[in-house]
């Protein structure tokens, strides 16, 4: 599992250790991280560290001092070394009289700074770190624009990243690599943070850290979540969940979340509404019932809205008022957000709420009663969006996008570190919803089935598309599902 903590948390755990430790102690663990996967990149690409080109691009900060300490650990191993100073008369002084007694050199012309960082073998950008408020200022962003050769290592985060929220207000700094310390940041995990940060790393310096404020599971993690039958396994104590989706104009929404229910790992998928001919003409393995959720037999959870038409509003009622897991997807979450929170009220069953960024500002303005929000600003903030959702509808919430977070009303909030852009693809969500939905009837608490089914979705998309990468389709992600459960199976 990755822990991520926000800025005022790092913070206060440096300080605490700080306190404890002579001078400077941190910041010598943290170059010292850092230089060693310099040097690692730099024997990966050229051979060697000795004669390699470094550039270090230092800001005002302690993030430049990481950088200038790093960079003149590099010049000790023979790299030719230049520092070009952002802030020249702010610059960390112990830094960069390392570098200087390393026989760096030091430039502050930004002219000279650009031709350097052009034709750098590698770049540090400690221009800034978690110091750093508001979009890259003018000096800074000339190197987020500027053509490069070498590759970048960000200290502790890209540039231009907002440490807390992923968020870019301006320009940011694209890096290969990121060297954080002590802890990830969110920022280094959500999208489009995320998507600056390249490989991350992360080097111990040894604080004692409070629980994290953002967690991301990996293999292990889900490996250890996935339902597993027994020898006293029947299928319904493997779990049957519930599908009402599909209508007359949307039947394919019916067969893609009981393709995704189906490799979810409950034992049954049970499907209600009007798709059923083509359900089963495709998934003759499928229980079919007439008419809606109310009086369709033993489910463990409910899966509504895919497809859902006209039909969305009553087939959500009969969902809610049952006392089993209830996952809201598309012209539910439609519906939802026109009842407002008070439709959840009543519900002693745990709900798991599956918007995108439009569904997320209709459910938002059902429950303020204002209008919507524009979904560019709620994906440019998903961490704050999906918590405020969670909050005001006291239910779990996966925010599907670029990184899908899922955040439980309890605080607790997860980002999907799978994924593809490939995955942006019609019926996708469908897919997604049934799986999420197999694992809440197999008995998985709602956050954990809505992070390993937004984790095996990201993995199956990848999967489907495959490396390069190429355009999928919804049933082949659901087709891979079981390839990618495999995998994580073996680890
Ligand atoms: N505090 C500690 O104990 C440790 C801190 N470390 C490093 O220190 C960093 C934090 O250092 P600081 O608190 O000095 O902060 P930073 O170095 O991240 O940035 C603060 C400086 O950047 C300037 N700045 C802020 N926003 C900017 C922007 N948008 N564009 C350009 N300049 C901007 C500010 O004027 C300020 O001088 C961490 O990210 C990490 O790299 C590490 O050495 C580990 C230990
Ligand atoms: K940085």
């Amino acid at each position: 599992m990755r822990h991520a903590h926000r800025v005022e948390i790092v913070r206060a755990s440096e300080a605490e250790l700080m306190a404890r430790l002579p001078e400077g102690t941190l910041m010598q663990r943290a170059a010292a991280g850092l230089a060693a996967t310099c040097a690692r990149l730099l024997t990966g690409r050229r051979g060697r560290v000795y004669g390699s080109r470094v550039v270090v691009l230092a800001g005002s900060g302690d993030n430049g001092g990481d950088a200038l300490y790093a960079g003149a650990a590099l010049a000790r191993r023979g790299a030719r070394v230049t520092a070009v100073l952002l802030a020249p008369e702010r610059v960390h002084a112990g830094g960069l009289a390392a570098v200087r007694s390393a026989r760096g050199r030091v430039v502050v012309e930004r002219e000279t700074g650009l031709a350097e960082f052009s034709r750098a073998d590698l770049v540090l950008d400690g221009i800034v770190g978690i110091g750093g408020r508001g979009g890259l200022r003018a000096g800074a962003r000339s190197y987020a624009e500027a053509a490069r050769r070498g590759v970048v290592v960000a200290v502790d985060l890209p540039s231009g990243v907002d440490a807390d929220t992923g968020e870019v207000p301006g320009a940011a700094l694209r890096a290969d690599v990121t060297v954080c310390f002590g802890t990830y940041k969110p920022g280094l995990l959500v999208d489009p943070g995320a998507s600056y940060a390249g490989a991350v790393q992360l080097v111990g310096i040894g604080l004692e850290l409070p629980p994290p404020d953002v967690t991301a599971l990996q293999h292990a993690d889900v490996a250890a979540l996935l339902p597993v039958p027994d020898v006293e396994s029947d299928k319904y104590r493997r779990g049957v969940v519930g599908v009402a989706a599909g209508s007359a104009t949307y039947p394919g929404a019916a067969v893609l979340a009981v393709a995704g229910a189906l490799r979810g790992g409950a034992g049954a998928v049970r499907y209600v509404g009007t798709a059923a001919e083509e359900v089963v003409r495709r998934f003759p393995e499928t229980l079919v019932t007439e008419g809606g959720p109310h009086g369709a037999g033993r489910v463990q959870a409910w899966v509504v809205g895919p497809g859902g038409g006209e039909g969305a509003r009553q087939t959500l009622a009969e969902a809610l008022a049952s006392d089993v897991p209830v996952l809201v997807d598309a012209d539910g979450l439609t519906e939802l957000g026109r009842l407002g929170p008070g439709a959840l009220a009543g519900r002693t069953a745990p709900t798991l709420l599956t918007p995108h960024t439009g569904e997320a500002a209709r459910l938002l303005a059902g429950a303020d009663g204002t209008a919507p929000p524009a979904a560019a600003d709620l994906a440019a903030a998903r961490l704050a969006t999906a918590r405020r959702l969670a909050a005001a509808y006291r239910a779990t919430v996966l925010l599907k996008g670029s990184t899908t977070v899922i955040a439980d009303p309890g605080g607790a909030v997860r980002v999907n570190p799978t994924g593809t852009s490939w995955l942006a693809t019609a019926g996708s969500g469908d897919v997604l919803a049934g799986l999420a939905g197999s694992l809440l009837a197999a008995g998985l608490p709602a956050l954990d089935a809505a992070s390993v089914a937004a984790y095996l979705h990201g993995l199956a998309g990848r999967h489907a598309a495959g490396e390069p990468g190429a355009p999928v389709t919804a049933s082949w992600v659901a087709e891979a599902l079981p390839v990618v459960w495999r995998g994580v199976r073996e680890g």
